[in-house]
């Protein structure tokens, strides 16, 4: 179970948000919406613990993520609306490098797999520099085809990708939650995540 409790984000002088309460359990999503600003992927890196709250607390199964280090970030699967790819390399290459950097090692079956799920078996070796941007963020996103972290944070995942990969991607969101997982994401559109009722955390001043 995720959980934060009174949670203020400030950077430099200014408070982004404060009071920002909300229980997790496995299985369920949360979509984090509000305004161009208001601090969504500030909050994000919170739950990450990439930085830490100006007030509050975030826990995991009851123990603060600040007490966890390590063995929190290894119950993440992150993913930043910035696709992180280097361009030298090929999709896979790249697939490989960011399951890698998450903790995860996946063979080369598992990296055929999910890039063929993403519909980039024909551009697997290419490098990324020459992938559109919906096919960079089709790379980024293949992480979720093997991916065995309980908690999926997601930043903007639906922008750029067509109606095809918005439905793999809810697909495979629905899948994780199935499994016991659980969900943060942004979007500034409404999301469906198959049956699967989310809840949605509005930031506001
Ligand atoms: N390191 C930083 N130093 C100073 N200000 C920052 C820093 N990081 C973010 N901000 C500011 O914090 C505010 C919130 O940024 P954030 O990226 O969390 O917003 P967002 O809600 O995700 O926005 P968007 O919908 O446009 O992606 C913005 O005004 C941004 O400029």
């Amino acid at each position: 179970m995720l959980t934060f409790h009174d949670l203020a984000c400030a950077k430099g002088e200014r408070l982004l948000f404060k009071g920002v309460h909300c229980t997790l359990e496995r299985g369920a999503w949360l979509h984090v919406s509000g305004a161009n600003g208001i601090g969504k992927t500030s909050l994000l890196r919170l739950l990450c613990g990439l930085s830490p709250p100006a007030t509050g607390e975030i826990r995991w199964d009851g123990t603060p993520i600040r007490t966890l280090g390590d063995a929190w970030r290894r119950q993440l699967l992150y993913i930043g609306h910035d696709s992180g790819l280097q361009g030298m390399l090929s999709a896979r290459e790249n697939l490989r490098l960011l399951a890698q950097l998450a903790g995860f090692h996946p063979s080369d079956a598992q990296l055929a797999d999910a890039l063929g799920q993403l519909g980039l078996a024909a551009r697997a070796e290419l490098p990324t520099r020459f992938l559109s941007q919906g096919q960079k963020r089709r790379v980024a996103l293949a992480r979720l085809v093997f991916s065995t972290a309980p908690v999926w944070v997601l930043d903007e995942p639906f922008v750029a990708i067509d109606g095809g990969a918005l439905k793999l991607l809810s697909s495979l969101i629905a899948g994780h939650l199935d499994r016991g997982g659980l969900a943060v994401l942004t979007s500034h559109q409404p999301v469906e995540i198959g049956a699967h009722p989310g809840r949605t955390l509005e930031l506001t001043r």
